[in-house]
Formats: structure tokens, C-alpha cells, sequence
């Protein structure tokens, strides 16, 4: 935590979707109005009457007045919005209530809500109850609200500037908010300076006003060199997430704090390298291809952690990655279900017919017959690749009764009763399904070709949930007319559309007895939704702790956290004596080390020091210049 003294400043900050994610008087409106059948409207009506209110475009005691009015409410409506805005308090409010509770003396809450609702709120973050300055209920002997306090300096026009020419603070006023009568403090020269707080809404005439614009708590004690629980906001460090990740991911970023942009489709060379500027994080599935050309341009400087929301990680340049310093992250199992489930579906829908069937259904062809249709018990299948995914159809296919048969380019233990062939041949050569899950690297490719083809038993049935590269669609489409294969099921295709909105043109189009399919083997909610949370949680570790561990080109470390201590993070070439460097800049500063790790790789070193003093921003320059240093960061 940094600190810095501030006894001569007074806090002076909003409430409603400043210190609360929500308008407490329109989140009144739908609790008091659930089961009504006019509540939308009315709702609405309330929502629009504050957003002109926040804009200035109606005078404020015109708009409260309407808004109360509009108001069914009672007691115990209160009681229930205070509830809900307990949880809803700004993530980064709850993140710094160390700050609130260290400075309650300075911090006021000035708004034109209501004190009913907000002091227990603001109080439960330490806000002094005599420090927050807000309107007033009536209620009638029912606990039906009536109206509120009219003398009260709040509810009327410039309340808020009325307000604050009485207290006549003694001190710097720094006002903090989302509304226009918050930079009315400003205005009139009582607040002297005004940060417009983003977070939670954004408005443009608000912004325009405003001396800084924050999009956090964090940013505003960052700005001010206050003392807070993020060292560098994390409002400030842009995450791009591509190819419509589950909004699992969005939420878990944007809960801590961070930037968040979501594209829906894959990005291409050139508009990556457009998009990536400014990025920290970036998210993309198996589509958007990370390569050295877009690494290396001056664009993707920032760039510290990279996750695969999916398996494969082969659309990467993972050794560029390393070089520069970024961390890549997968999801190694969190689909490996679900391509499973989906094999062995095909395999049974293809050995019965069912497309040739169904297709015929559908144009009222009723062929009831047992011709072309088995079972796939006491079959054979061959599995390519015996890793996550080939493993777990190798048990369910044998409980299935099949016959299981594996190769793999590596030794592994067979599963079951399942039987390792020492060639690619010996395989083919004896299964009735040859279904392939060899990864992506760049020398399976075109592993499956006219040669292979010829090797297989006829009438196989073929299937493809690997990667497209992996076999020549021209042998495919051949070996599909001559009938050496019967039937096939593709999910992965050399060339795949970037979006949806893109035609898909491929040679096995029109096809019979050829299941295709948009690259979906593990696109399930479930696997999605997994993936969504595993990815984020990651990458989150990486930037928040500096753990590796489970990442696919970095030196794997994890370094417990420990009490007091600070931590910075280093990775460098890996050259000889880096680490007697580090150690000698601690070691000149007298600053104590209470932990360290190192981990090498042929080409970086990562090290993860945590000290037991404050650091100097000398030393940070210090570790920053030692030679072959790639990145340098401090953490806490
Ligand atoms: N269609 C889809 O939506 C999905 C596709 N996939 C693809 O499936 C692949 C496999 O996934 P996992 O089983 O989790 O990976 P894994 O890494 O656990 O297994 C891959 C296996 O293939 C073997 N292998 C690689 N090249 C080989 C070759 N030339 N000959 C024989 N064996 C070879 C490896 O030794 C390894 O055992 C992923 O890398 C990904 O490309 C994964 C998930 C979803
Ligand atoms: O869902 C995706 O975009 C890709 C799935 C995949 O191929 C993988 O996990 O490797």
C-alpha cells in the first residue's frame, strides 16, 4: 500500500451509482412496485426522470418531487433496498475499505437520496453516520412514504452546492461522482477539483465537466498517490477478449476491476494488430491466429498474459510469447467431455445411417430397413492421440462394448483392454473407426493424406475433431467417393470462417453420409461456462500474484503469499547471473528478501521476490535496467 498524508482534504462523494453500482430511488420504485401490472412503466418513467435530473436538463427539486411522487413505498421496501444495495456496493469501494475507514473523518457522502437507505450502507464501509449528508422520508402512521423533508438543503436546486457553502470545509474538497449536480460543486468553486466516476454509467455531458475521469475508486486514489489496494488500478489495463468467450470471463475480469472489451468474432493479422494496442490481456479461442507479426509490432508492447479459451494452443506463437516475456494460459480439460460425447454420437449416428435416413424423413420417404444400419458393439475403433480426449473415449467406448485400438507418437499406458499399435499403419490396418485427437503442432500437418487413406480397412467411417490441418480434404472428398471411406464426420476444417455471418466453403460440402460441423466439439454451455471461469482464473493469478502455474511456455512458479512482505517480479533472458543481480540491488537498498523463487526455461528466467520493506523507486529502476531484463513488475 502506498500512503501519503491528507488531513486537508475532504472527500465529498455521491451515493447512487457512485458509491452504489444502482439509483437507490429507482431500485425503490421496482421493489415497492413488484406485482404491479403498470411497474415497467412506472419504473421507467422514475429511471428517465433521474437520468435528465443527473444531466441537468430539469432543475433537481422538480425531479425529486416527480419521482417520490410516482413512488409507491413503504417501510419495509426500505428495508428490503437496503439489502439489495448492501450487495451492490462498487467493486472498487469494497476493494478500498481500508482507505474509507483510515480516512472517515474526511470522507463525506453528499446526495440527494435518501439518508433512510444510505446510511446503513455507507456506514457498513466505515462512513461516519454524522458524514453523510442526504434527504429525508416522511411516513405516515402506516410507514407509507408520504413525501420527505422539504427544508432539507438536498432536496432542493444546487442542494448539493448549498449544502457545502454551509459546512464550510476547512481544506481541499475533492468531489467525486456521476452527476451533473456533483460538478456543480466545481462549478461554483466549492469542490476544487471534480473527478466524473465511471464505473458504474458514463455520461457524456458529466465527462465533458469533469477535471480527471475516473473509472474507479482505484484510479482516484492512484491519480492522488493515496493509499490503496490496487498498485497500479486495474481500471487502467485493458483486457480483449475475442471469438464471444462465455460472459463468466467478462464478469470475472470486470469484477476486479479491469478494462474489458468483448468482440464477438476472430480477428485477422492486420485488425489484431490494431485491436491489440493498449491491451494487457488478451482472450481468443482456436480462430484468431497470435503470430510474430503481431507480437512484434510496437502495438502489442503492453501485452503480459495471453489465454486460450480452449484446448489447442497451436493458433499461438508460444516461443515468441516466452521470448517477450507473456504468459500463455489454456483450458486444458474443460471441453474434453465434451468432444467425447460428441465422437462417440457420431460414431453411432454415422454406423446407423441416420443422416441418409432422416434426410430421407424429411422429404416423406418412410424406407423402414436394417440395411447399412449397426451396431457399434464388438466394433473396432482407432483412436490418433491418446491423450485427455482419446483416453476418455477409449473407456466409454469399451464400456459401449467396442473394441479399442490406440497409437500415439508418445508411450502410453493403455486404459482398460484397449490395445497401443506401433504404427499408424498397424492401426489403420485393423479399425472399423478411425477417430483422431492428435493436437495441432505444426508437423501434424497434412498427417492424414491419400497414402493413409489407402491404409485403412474399407468402409471406414472417419472422424475429424482434431484440427483441420491435419488431413487433406481432396484425399478425404476421394476416398469418400470411392467409397474406402463410408462415412465421416468433420468439425475442423484447414480454412474456417472467421464469424458466423461468413459462408463456410469447403469441397465436402454436399456430401452424403458426411456429418459437418462449425468447429463445436467442445462448444457446450457446459464446457464454455468451465472454461469461461478457468481462463480468467489464470490469468487473474498471474496478474494479481504473479503464479504460473499451469501456463504452456512459461517457467511454472507459485510463491504463497506472505504477510507484510511486497512483491516484484522479474523475467529475463536466461543468461548466467541475473539473480546474483537482483539480489545485490536488494542487497546495496538493505532491503531484506523474505521469499524467493526462480525458474528457468532454455530461453527466460521468472522470479518472484517478495521483500520486507518498502521499495524505493530507485531500486525499481535498478532491477529494471539490469541487463537482458524482458519485463519488470510490481504486484503489491
Ligand atoms: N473440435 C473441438 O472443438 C476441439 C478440438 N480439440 C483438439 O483436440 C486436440 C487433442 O486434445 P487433448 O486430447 O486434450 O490433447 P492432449 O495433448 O492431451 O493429447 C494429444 C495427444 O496426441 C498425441 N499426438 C500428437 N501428435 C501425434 C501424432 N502425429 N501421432 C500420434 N499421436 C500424436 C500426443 O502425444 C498426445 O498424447 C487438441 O489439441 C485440440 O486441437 C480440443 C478440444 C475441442
Ligand atoms: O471452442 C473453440 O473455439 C475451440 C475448441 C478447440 O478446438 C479446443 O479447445 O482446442
Amino acid at each position: 500500500m502506498l500512503t501519503k498524508t491528507q488531513e486537508q482534504i475532504f472527500f465529498v462523494i455521491d451515493f447512487d451509482s457512485t458509491f452504489t453500482k444502482v439509483e437507490g430511488l429507482d431500485e425503490l420504485a421496482a421493489i415497492a412496485l413488484a406485482g404491479n401490472k403498470d411497474k415497467d412503466k412506472i419504473v421507467s418513467e422514475i429511471k428517465s426522470i433521474t437520468d435528465r435530473g443527473m444531466l441537468g436538463e430539469i432543475g433537481f427539486a422538480e425531479s425529486l418531487k416527480a419521482r417520490v411522487n410516482l413512488l409507491p413505498a413503504n417501510r419495509e421496501h426500505v428495508d428490503i433496498l437496503v439489502d439489495f444495495l448492501m450487495g451492490k456496493i462498487s467493486d472498487s469501494f469494497q476493494r478500498n475499505r481500508d482507505f474509507i475507514t483510515q480516512n472517515q473523518e474526511n470522507i463525506l457522502i453528499v446526495s440527494s437520496g435518501f439518508k433512510d437507505f444510505i446510511v446503513p450502507v455507507a456506514v457498513s464501509m466505515g462512513v461516519k453516520e454524522e458524514n453523510v449528508y442526504a434527504n429525508t422520508f416522511r411516513y405516515d402512521a402506516e410507514g407509507n412514504i408520504t413525501g420527505y423533508d422539504e427544508s432539507n438543503l438536498l432536496s432542493q436546486d444546487k442542494g448539493k452546492v448549498k449544502l457545502l457553502q454551509q459546512l464550510n470545509l476547512d481544506g481541499d474538497v475533492f468531489a467525486i461522482g456521476d452527476g451533473y449536480t456533483d460538478y456543480e460543486l466545481r462549478e461554483s468553486g466549492l469542490a476544487n477539483k471534480f473527478f466524473a466516476f465511471t464505473e458504474n454509467v458514463e455520461r457524456q455531458k458529466v465527462v465533458e465537466k469533469a477535471d480527471e475521469v475516473v473509472a474507479s475508486l482505484d484510479e482516484f486514489l492512484y491519480i492522488n498517490g493515496l493509499s490503496r489496494s490496487q498498485s497500479y488500478p486495474k481500471s487502467k489495463i485493458k483486457v480483449l477478449l475475442l471469438e464471444n468467450v462465455h460472459p463468466k470471463a467478462v464478469a470475472s475480469f470486470k469484477s476486479e476491476g479491469f478494462q474489458v472489451e468483448l468482440l464477438k468474432g476472430a480477428l485477422d493479422e492486420e485488425e489484431l494488430i490494431e485491436k491489440i494496442k493498449g491491451v494487457s490481456i488478451l482472450g481468443l479461442r482456436s480462430k484468431t491466429n497470435l503470430t510474430k507479426k503481431v507480437l512484434e509490432h510496437p502495438n502489442a508492447s503492453r501485452l503480459m498474459a495471453v489465454g486460450a479459451f480452449c484446448i489447442g494452443t497451436n493458433q499461438i506463437n508460444l516461443d515468441e510469447c516466452e521470448r517477450r516475456g507473456i504468459a500463455v494460459f489454456n483450458a486444458p480439460y474443460s471441453n474434453t467431455r465434451s468432444v467425447v460425447e460428441m465422437a462417440i454420437g457420431e460414431m453411432i449416428i454415422l454406423t446407423r445411417d441416420i443422416m441418409t435416413k432422416s434426410n430421407k424423413m424429411h422429404e416423406g420417404i418412410w424406407d423402414k430397413s436394417a440395411k447399412n444400419s449397426y451396431e457399434i458393439r464388438g466394433k473396432k475403433l482407432g483412436l490418433v492421440g491418446y491423450g485427455s480426449i482419446g483416453t476418455q473415449i477409449s473407456v466409454i467406448a469399451e464400456a459401449m462394448g467396442m473394441e479399442v485400438y490406440f497409437y500415439d507418437a508418445v508411450d502410453k499406458l493403455a486404459l482398460g483392454n484397449a490395445k497401443k499399435c506401433k504404427s499408424l499403419e498397424e492401426l489403420f490396418g485393423v479399425a472399423d473407426f478411425i477417430s483422431l485427437h492428435v493436437d495441432g503442432r505444426k508437423s501434424n500437418a497434412n498427417m492424414i493424406g491419400e497414402k493413409e487413406f489407402a491404409m485403412m480397412k474399407d468402409n471406414v467411417i472417419f472422424i475429424n475433431l482434431s484440427r483441420g490441418h491435419v488431413v487433406e480434404i481432396p484425399a478425404l472428398v476421394k476416398a469418400l467417393k470411392s467409397g474406402k471411406v463410408w462415412g465421416a464426420a468433420i468439425d475442423v476444417f484447414p480454412y474456417e470462417p472467421k464469424t458466423n455471418d461468413e459462408e463456410f466453403v469447403n469441397e465436402l460440402r454436399g456430401l452424403p453420409r458426411v456429418i459437418l460441423t462449425p468447429h463445436v466439439g467442445g462448444s457446450t454451455e457446459e464446457a464454455q461456462a468451465n472454461i469461461g471461469e478457468f481462463v480468467p482464473s489464470k490469468l487473474l493469478q498471474f496478474m494479481n500474484n504473479g503464479s504460473t502455474y499451469g501456463s504452456v511456455n512459461f517457467p511454472e512458479l507459485q510463491l504463497p503469499a506472505l504477510e507484510g512482505a511486497h512483491r516484484l517480479l522479474h523475467i529475463h533472458q536466461n543468461v548466467p547471473g541475473i539473480l546474483a543481480k537482483i539480489n545485490g540491488i536488494f542487497a546495496k537498498h538493505n532491503v531484506n528478501i523474505k521469499g524467493q523463487y526462480l525458474k528457468t526455461t532454455n530461453e527466460i528466467g521468472y522470479v518472484i521476490t517478495d521483500v520486507a520493506k518498502e521499495y524505493s523507486d530507485e531500486i525499481v529502476e535498478e532491477l529494471k535496467g539490469i541487463d537482458n531484463t524482458i519485463k519488470f513488475r510490481l504486484l503489491y
